[in-house]
């Protein structure tokens, strides 16, 4: 990358490569954390610039993003090459091979989350189109977790600019009721079940992230800006918690509205928060199914909550653009130029 040619020592003018996905219109840029570790030394900065919803990134449906996605291919997954023989192997093909990529979300507000569900399926997909593998082993902050990707061609191999949506399985690993986990506060001794937080009655469960679960009689009648906060920020929770409603609307059917940790606001979509909500719902004998198709406005994801297995998380991943964005200056970013 240039240096600046500024004569006045500011930084010049620099950009990184990016990819705009969905998933259920939960959006992310994804960006190579390769090129971030030489380009952008303020990870948080260029989130919040980017991210938000008046004037962040434009293009494709909505203006900003949900969070931007730092993904790095860590293993292609196909072995075939430079054997010690000398002699290539031949390809393996897409199907037998399992990439693995780091993901780490950094959150509008700066912040970096544990996991992100829908952020998992879009990952993987970028993952795909990049080196061919179908089965890709994301390493999280929250720990491994193998995503599928089905359909599609991995890529835009028709040249119409655009690229087919795929459908994407995460395995997410098993919901916990546990207060160390979700976390609680430290004097609590029990998890917290059907209990008053700030006025609403919730359940609190980790699935990566913390969700507080509300199950409701109706979704739509809530007003979720102002319910979420108090109970986003309450004590009981030290570190913070995403405030999720569940609405049982059929065998095996529920609407779910989400307001994000992070966001600070409600998301169209949130893949941990689906998982949560069909955690919730059994623990609660709201449901006795561990297949589900879980509702947010933008759209339907098919989770699965066996008992004492991990549960998985399926809904499509959705290419919108790619574009180059600007490295926005800032003080770290100046002191590691001079
Ligand atoms: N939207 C994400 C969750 C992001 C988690 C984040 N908001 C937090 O816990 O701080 C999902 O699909 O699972």
């Amino acid at each position: 990358m240039s240096e600046s040619t500024d004569p006045t020592g500011s930084a010049g003018p620099r950009t990184v490569p990016a990819v705009k996905y969905h998933g259920t219109g939960n959006d992310f840029l994804v960006v190579d954390a390769a090129d971030a570790d030489r380009l952008v030394p303020d990870r948080g900065a260029f989130a919040v610039r980017h991210c938000d919803r008046e004037t962040g990134v434009e293009g494709g449906g909505r203006t900003g993003a949900d969070g931007v996605l730092f993904v790095e291919v860590t293993d292609d997954g196909d072995d075939a090459g430079g054997d010690a023989d000398g002699v290539a192997d031949a390809p393996a093909a897409a199907a037998d091979r399992t990439a693995r990529a780091t993901m780490t979300l950094v959150q509008p507000d700066a912040s970096i989350a544990e996991m992100c569900g829908n952020g998992a399926r879009c990952a993987a997909a970028w993952v795909r189109e990049r080196t061919g593998a179908d089965v890709v082993d994301l390493d999280t902050p929250a720990g491994v977790r193998r995503a599928e990707v089905r359909g599609g061609d991995g890529g835009d191999d028709d040249g119409d600019g655009t690229h087919d949506e795929v459908t994407v399985e995460v395995e997410m690993g098993e919901a916990s009721f546990a207060p160390e986990d979700v976390p609680l506060a430290a004097d609590r001794d029990g998890p917290l079940v059907k209990e008053s937080v700030e006025g609403l009655t919730v359940t609190a469960v980790d699935t990566g992230v913390p969700h507080a679960v509300a199950v409701v009689d109706d979704v739509d009648a809530v007003d979720l800006e102002a319910v979420a906060p108090p109970v986003r920020h309450a004590d009981a929770f030290p570190e913070g918690t995403n405030v999720t409603l569940a609405e049982r609307t059929g065998d095996g059917a529920f609407a779910q509205r989400t307001f994000e940790r992070g966001v600070e606001g409600e998301t169209l979509a949130c893949g941990t928060g689906a998982v949560a909500v069909g955690a919730v719902a059994r623990r609660l004998g709201v449901t006795d199914r561990t297949d589900l198709a879980v509702s947010p406005p933008g759209g339907t994801l098919r989770i699965t909550v066996p008992e004492d297995a991990p549960a998985t998380l399926t809904g499509p991943a959705a290419w919108e653009f790619d574009v180059d964005l600007a490295v926005p200056t800032t003080e770290r970013d100046r002191e590691e130029r001079e």
